[in-house]
């Protein structure tokens, strides 16, 4: 019986598989894996386009904007650090339980904002550091969280 050789190529790494079943078999297998690999390689690629462009793109607040929209923040405990384009704040709570809710909640609007804080728990301790990484400083979107975070944590 013709021995055939047939190849898969599966992603970068290329299988040699000997196939008892003839050419014609051998063929077909090849053909259904290869359009099997390719259909899960179309599928991966449209994932990762739509998550990566559902994030729309926000500006650097201008003076006016840090003037307007960071003072309140600044009068509620927020600073902006002195080595970065951040604003910082330290949130105390009642216990684990209730830091960990707080960062639940905020954890769904970060996902929902495709924006997502910066942050060290220990223990009823939370350290929150929020800034824009596409735009390498403080947009709207840093605004909007630390505003939600004040509000959630009275
Ligand atoms: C791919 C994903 O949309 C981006 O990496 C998002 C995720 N969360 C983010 N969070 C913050 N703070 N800044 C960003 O630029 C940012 N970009």
């Amino acid at each position: 019986m013709l021995r055939s050789r047939s190849v898969y190529n599966v992603g970068y790494l290329i299988a040699i598989h000997f196939h008892p079943g003839g050419v014609a078999q051998s063929a077909r297998s090849s053909i259904n894996a290869i359009s099997s690999c390719a259909s899960q390689v179309v599928k991966f690629a449209s994932v990762s386009v739509s998550s990566s462009s559902k994030r729309k793109m926000a500006d650097k607040l201008n003076p006016e904007e840090r003037e307007g929209l960071l003072q309140p923040l600044l009068q509620n405990g927020w600073k902006v650090q002195s080595n970065r384009d951040a604003i910082e704040k330290e949130f105390k709570f009642k216990d684990f339980n209730e830091a960990f809710g707080f960062m639940s909640r905020v954890a769904l609007l970060a996902e929902k904002m495709d924006h997502h804080p910066e942050w060290f728990n220990v223990y009823n301790k939370l350290q929150v550091t929020l800034s824009s990484h596409d735009v390498n400083g403080l947009s709207k979107r840093d605004i909007k969280m630390a505003t939600f975070m004040d509000k959630n944590f009275q």
